[in-house]
Parts: structure tokens; sequence; C-alpha cells
């Protein structure tokens, strides 16, 4: 792939992003209160005093929050702060009781750590990150509830995100896509955050800047709260075309906050930058440093499962799959649990290749068509492996097993069952099939002559010939190791 430029007038200039991830810690209660975190529940159900800022309402720190922060960090490789500090953000805002978020700035609970994205065709790219903090969610403001009116829900306010700050490493919005999609792989597999960008529990701050290659970095601008990958790829496009229609009329970049607005397809300025000093960042007297020893780091360290990137190394290296097979059955934890599924229920790792094969073509083929995810899948692995099984003892041939599986897809029912009450067994029975070769090779004197002369290719015309005398039963192995002989005389 040639790398990714956008044409000004004067010369191509290279695009820089970075990309801010606020994902919603999994955890039963709030970053600071007992109060639930559940999705979708009645507004201002699950609010307590310290989410509605009464008062006098103390915040209490969520160890488990901590932890799901520290596993997240372990996962990306990265450095784990066993210090850490809650300051005060301060700004104003309606959905925002306190009138600041509490957030992490000097001192974040996970420092430096690295993202690999799989760019296709085996290519890969390390992505850093800078850091990820923990900080409150603020509430939600509504404005489609009421002609004048905006209403506020504080049922998030207060529910923890991490919020995971990558380099400015990234240089194509295909980049941007798969880092966002590898990260979200990762928190699914570690059960950190649930990855739902279209339920806002994971959302992307874009910053991306323009320059000609090899000059520094650009003003950055930040485009807010982006709620999908594919309006992320196209933010990306809009404001580096934006940036450097600026530059080619000769003018400056200003640091800015900016929307996207993906019916029009451009980014719109939401207000100038605020500095850092703006917020007016300090320690949050109401709470203490965050310090844990090793063994809290070893525990979070023990908890986490095989990472995607292990597994895809694994099931290449041990198993025999195919690069292509393992990044697509890795990419979603549910697709490689039902694939390790099978190979166990198989009860023989030298299938590994064939069944994941299977899986890709045959099952996702299926389930794509009815629009159903692998958990929803008719067929369990261990019935796939009932299939894959009939295939391999010769029981049935490969064509035959495509009929079997759709007609298991939609019923439910065992692939041995429906073999039987179809009577879809092959023939391998040698004699049966040597009678009927006979036959053929004795009526065909003219192709058996030309295969003598070297036409050998005219081998597949006799498997033909068998499977239309056999109605397509005959086991074509065996039936090509017994014509083999015969015709070569
Ligand atoms: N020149 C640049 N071009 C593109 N991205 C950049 C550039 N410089 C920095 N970035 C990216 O901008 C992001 C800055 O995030 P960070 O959280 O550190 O600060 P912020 O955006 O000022 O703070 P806030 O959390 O208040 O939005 C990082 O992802 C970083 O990689
Ligand atoms: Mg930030
Ligand atoms: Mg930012």
């Amino acid at each position: 792939m040639s790398e990714y430029r956008i044409q000004g007038a004067t010369g191509d200039f290279e695009v820089v992003i970075g990309l801010e991830v606020h994902a919603q810690v999994i955890s039963k209660s709030k970053l600071f209160s007992g109060a639930a975190t559940e999705f979708g529940a009645e507004p201002n159900s699950q609010v307590s005093l310290v989410d509605a800022a009464m008062p006098g309402m103390l915040p209490t720190i969520n160890g488990e929050c901590v932890r799901q922060a520290v596993r997240t960090g372990l996962a990306l490789g990265a450095q784990i702060n066993k210090f850490s500090v809650f300051d005060r953000k301060n700004y104003f805002y309606a959905d925002l009781p306190q009138g600041y978020q509490i957030s992490q700035f000097k001192h974040p609970v996970v420092g430096e750590g690295t993202i690999l994205l799989d760019l296709g065709d085996g290519k890969t790219k390390e992505v850093g990150v800078e850091r990820i903090h923990l900080e409150q969610d603020a509430g939600k403001s509504m404005h489609d509830q009421h002609p004048q009116f905006t209403y506020v829900d504080l049922n998030r306010s207060g529910v923890a995100l991490m919020e995971i700050v990558s380099k400015p490493d990234m240089r194509s919005p295909e980049e941007a896509g798969a880092y966002l999609t590898k990260l979200r792989t990762i928190l699914r597999y570690i059960g950190t955050c649930d990855g739902n960008m279209e339920q806002g529990s994971m959302r992307a701050d874009v910053n991306v800047s323009v320059r000609r290659p090899g000059e520094p970095l650009g003003t950055r601008c930040e485009i807010k709260n982006v709620n999908s990958i594919r309006f992320v790829r196209q933010a990306i496009e809009v404001e580096a075309r934006r940036q450097v229609d600026i530059l080619e009329d000769g003018g400056e970049i200003d640091q800015e906050t900016r929307l996207f607005d993906p019916n029009k397809g451009e980014t719109r300025s939401m207000r100038s930058k605020e500095e850092a000093h703006d917020y007016r960042y300090f320690p949050d007297p109401d709470l203490l440093p965050v310090e844990f020893d090793d063994a809290f780091v070893d525990a979070a360290r023990e908890s986490l499962p095989e990472l995607p990137d292990d597994k895809r190394k694994r099931f290449v290296d041990d198993l025999g799959v195919s690069d292509y097979n393992a990044s697509v059955l890795v990419a979603e934890k549910e697709n490689a649990d039902y694939f390790e599924e099978l190979l166990a229920k198989l009860g023989n790792a030298d299938m590994a290749k064939k069944a994941s094969n299977w899986v890709i073509s045959d099952l996702f083929g299926l389930l794509n068509k009815a629009g159903k995810t692998i958990s929803e899948s008719p067929v369990s692995p261990e019935q796939g492996a009932e299939l894959l099984g009939l295939i391999e003892d010769g029981t049935i041939s490969g064509r035959t097993a495509k009929d079997v599986f759709e007609e298991m897809f939609e019923t439910g029912k065992n692939a041995a069952v429906i073999v039987d009450e179809k009577g879809l067994k092959q023939v391998s029975d040698t004699g049966e099939l040597e009678k009927i070769i006979d036959t053929i090779i004795a009526a065909n004197p003219g192709q058996v002559e030309q295969y003598r002369a070297g036409k050998t290719k005219l081998i597949g015309f006799f498997v033909g010939q068998v499977m239309k005398e056999t109605g397509g039963a005959a086991n074509p192995g065996v039936v090509n190791k017994l014509l083999q002989p015969k015709l070569d005389g």
C-alpha cells in the first residue's frame, strides 16, 4: 500500500492523527459512588447524592475501576504507575453538576504502551499509547424531549471512563480505523469495556493535523466525540482536506475543537481550544492519591485471558492455521472461542486448518446470510465437529457436506441424522466401485487410448462418469485410487 497523501496545488501533504478514546469501564458501580451503571435504565434512576453533587457529599474510590484500568494497561504492555493522583478539571456545563470532572492529569494510573495494528495482507504497525487515566463521565443533556427545554439525565454522571490517549503515530484514515478496531478487540477480550460505540460506551476524540512530508508536526484540530469507526475515517478525510485548503491559500490552522457532521460530511468549529490552564487542574482535596503494590498488579495480570496477538500466533505457529484465517478468528473473542471449542470436540489438532476454513467460509457464510452473530448460531461447535468428522472419515463428500450443513443450519438437526434420513452416505465400497469402473473403461476405449497416449487429464472424465453412475455418491478419493492403475493398464 502506498502512503496516504492529500494533494494540494503546490504538493502533497501527510496527515498526522492521534486518538483520545473514552472507554466506559465495565464495573457494577460508578467510579466514586455505589450507584448502578447499567445502560438503558429509566432517566435519573441510577444517581446517588455524590453523582448529583449534593453539598457535603464525599467521593469514595471504587477499587474495581482501578483494577480494570490496570488490567487494560497490562494488556497494552504499558507501564503501570503504583502511585497516581485524581485532579479536578474545572468547567461549567449543565450536565456536570459538580462544576468539575474528577480526572487524572499529572499522574495517570497507566503510562506508555503500544497497540499493534493489523493492516491486512499480514502488514502490521505499532502505534504508541501515551497514557491511560481514569475519570468520571458527565451526565447527558437531552434536547429532543421538549421544544423549549433541555432535560438532563444523570445516570451516566460519575460512571468510570478510561481515557486512552495515543501518540500522534497514525498516518491515514485506515490506520485510525485499524487502531480503534484493535483496541476494541483487546478491551472486549479482557472485559474492561464492551466497546459498544453505538451505545456510546466507546467514543473517540480525533486529533488531526497535516504537514508536508519531513516537516515538523502541524497544528492539530480535535474532533470531539465521534461515535463510529466509519465516521472517524470520514472525519479525518474531510478535516485533512480542509486544513490543506487553508494552508494552500496561505492561511494558518487555529487549534480548535470541532464537531463532525456526518450528514453534511464536514467538520464545524465548536470552540477555540482551551489550554490546560483554563481547566485550573488541581489535586482533588477529597481524595487521597491512589497507591497499590506489586501483588495487586500481579493479580491483575493473572486475571488476563490469552490476548488476541498471542492467540493468533498460536493458531498460526502451533495449529497451522493460515495467517488470514487466524486474524479473522481472533478479531472477535466469540469467533475464536467457537473455533477452539470445535477443535476440542474434534479432538484432533491436525484438523485445525480444515476446521478454520469451515468456520470462515461455511459457517460465517450462512451466519451472514441469516444476519446472525456466532453466539446465535443454530449449529453448535459440537454439531460442527460431528459434520467435519463425517467428511474426514469418508462417510460423506465435501460437496454433500455443504448441503447437509445448510439443512443443519435450518433445522438444528445433527449431521448424522440428516445423512441417514436422506441416504447421503458415499459409496466407498471398493468392490462395488470397481465393478462400475470396469464397465466405464470398457465402454470408452477411445478415451482410454488417449489417456495412455499421454492425455492424463482425462482421468477427470472417468471420475465424472463414475459420479454420474453413482448419483454423486461415490467417494472421489477411492475412485481415483482405483481408476489410476486400471487406466495405466
Ligand atoms: N500535531 C498533532 N497532530 C495530530 N495529533 C496530535 C498532534 N499533537 C498531539 N496530538 C494528539 O492529540 C492528543 C492529545 O490528547 P491529550 O489528552 O494529551 O490532550 P488534550 O486533547 O489537550 O486534552 P483533553 O483531554 O482535555 O482533550 C493525543 O492523542 C496526541 O497524540
Ligand atoms: Mg485528552
Ligand atoms: Mg483532547
